[in-house]
This record gives structure tokens, C-alpha cells and sequence, in this order.
């Protein structure tokens, strides 16, 4: 196995996820509980997509979730990964919890990946690790990938001698860019596909998610546009 990169997924609490995604179950039959608890299910759904691509990418090695929710919640029990519990200082520390449980009993590489790309692929992941190390090599300290509009990142790469520095939230990519890391070329759509609103759910749907986002709109259709994108 070609492995080279340890990865960092933060998971934030279920019932708190995922605001802006509120209007992808507004109008949906039943009571605000019912409504509530498909919320939840599609912000855990977007989750187990990304972390199932993600441990099928053949370039990651460890993979550490920070969350408060369970294990077993988030994933086939098969799936090799470690919890870090998160202790609610919000996204940013979040990794860097993370980031530090790796780096104390290792030496790789350290990356950190947004949990709402639903149709990401494994061999994105692997191409973009690539990018990053190749970038290593010459040099460079970081890598970063930027969402589908510029402006965000969903993955951020830090090489084996360099902490992760995690600038997440508006306009992030610039800030990481900032903070020296290299931006990554690559035709990744759905490693850009970040999903904070129901267009873009909509085009994540467009390029083909994994089967719990499949599932949980073939269950909860209304509010997800069916048509074309
Ligand atoms: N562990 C952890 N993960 C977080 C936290 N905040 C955000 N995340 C994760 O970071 C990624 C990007 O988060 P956002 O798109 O900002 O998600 P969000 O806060 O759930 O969405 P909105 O409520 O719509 O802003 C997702 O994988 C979230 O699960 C946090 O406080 N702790
Ligand atoms: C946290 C981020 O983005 P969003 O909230 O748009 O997912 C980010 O891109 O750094």
C-alpha cells in the first residue's frame, strides 16, 4: 500500500449541523421532530459518504475523526479509524486535536478533511495527497485544495516537519494561501463538492454520491430539486 498521509475528518455534533442545509427538510411532511431528525440524518449521511471515500483512498494512512458523536454512528464497524472526542471549542481546535493525536505517536504527513463531501472519490483523495507531497518534496510545507467557488477549503496538507495551522472558516483558501500553503490544480469535483446548501446538495447529487446521501434522498425528497442542475 502507498501510503503517505495521516488524516484528520472533524464530525461536528449531529443536531447542530448543517444550518444552512435546514431548507432541504423544511418542507417535508410530519412535525419539527420529524424534521429534526431527518436534518440530522442527512448531516450524517454527507459524513459517512466522505469517510467511507476516505478510507478507501489507498494514500491515507491513519484516520482520526474529532467529534462528539459515537464511532459506530458514523461508519461500518470494518472501517479502521480512531476518535478523538471533541471538546467544543469549534472547527479549528477541533483539528488541531486531531492533528496533535497524530503527530504524538507519528512522523507522516497530516492533512485535514472537511466531512460534507458526499461525492468525493478515493481516487480524488489519492491524487490530491499526491499533489501535496510531490509538493513536499521542493520544498513546500503545505497544500491546499479550495471548494467548488474558490473560496473555501476542503482539504488542507501539511508536511511531516510543518504543525497543520488550520485557518478554516470564510475564505479560508486565502487564508491558508496566507499562511504559505501551495494551491492544488486538479479537475476534483467532488473533493471541491462541499455541501452547505440544498444547490449544492444538488450538484453533488449531479455527479454521484455515495449511498447513505443516495439513500437519504431517495427517502426525503422533497426540498432536493430533482431536476437538472
Ligand atoms: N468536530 C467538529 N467539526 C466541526 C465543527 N464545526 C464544523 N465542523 C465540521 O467542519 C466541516 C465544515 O463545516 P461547516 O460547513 O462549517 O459546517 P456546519 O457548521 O455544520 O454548517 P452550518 O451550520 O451550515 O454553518 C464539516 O465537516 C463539519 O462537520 C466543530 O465545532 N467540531
Ligand atoms: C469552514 C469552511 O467552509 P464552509 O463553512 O463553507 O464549509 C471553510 O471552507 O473553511
Amino acid at each position: 500500500m502507498d501510503v503517505a498521509v495521516d488524516l484528520v475528518v472533524p464530525v461536528k455534533e449531529l443536531r447542530r449541523a448543517k444550518s444552512r442545509l435546514a431548507p432541504a427538510v423544511a418542507g417535508l411532511p410530519g412535525d419539527d421532530a420529524d424534521r429534526e431528525q431527518a436534518h440530522r440524518a442527512l448531516a450524517l449521511a454527507l459524513a459517512r459518504d466522505t469517510l467511507a471515500a476516505a478510507r478507501a483512498a489507498r494514500r491515507v494512512g491513519r484516520l482520526v475523526v474529532v467529534t462528539t458523536e459515537s464511532a459506530e454512528r458514523l461508519g461500518d464497524a470494518g472501517e479502521p479509524r480512531e476518535v478523538v472526542h471533541d471538546d467544543g471549542g469549534g472547527l479549528n481546535a477541533a483539528i488541531h486535536l486531531g492533528a496533535a493525536h497524530l503527530r504524538r505517536t507519528g512522523s507522516r504527513a497530516v492533512a485535514a478533511l472537511q466531512a460534507d463531501l458526499p461525492a468525493l472519490r478515493p481516487e480524488e483523495l489519492d491524487e490530491a495527497l499526491a499533489g501535496a507531497v510531490a509538493l513536499f518534496a521542493t520544498g513546500a510545507g503545505a497544500a491546499v485544495v479550495a471548494d467548488h467557488a474558490g473560496t473555501g477549503t476542503t482539504l488542507l496538507v501539511a508536511a511531516p516537519a510543518r504543525a497543520l495551522r488550520p485557518r478554516f472558516g470564510p475564505g479560508s483558501a486565502r487564508a491558508h494561501v496566507r499562511d504559505g500553503a501551495v494551491a492544488l490544480d486538479g479537475d476534483w469535483p467532488g473533493l471541491r463538492g462541499d455541501v452547505d446548501t440544498v444547490e449544492d446538495l444538488t450538484r453533488a447529487r449531479a455527479l454521484g454520491t455515495g449511498p447513505a446521501t443516495a439513500d437519504w434522498t431517495a427517502r426525503s425528497p422533497v426540498g432536493v430539486p430533482t431536476g437538472p442542475v
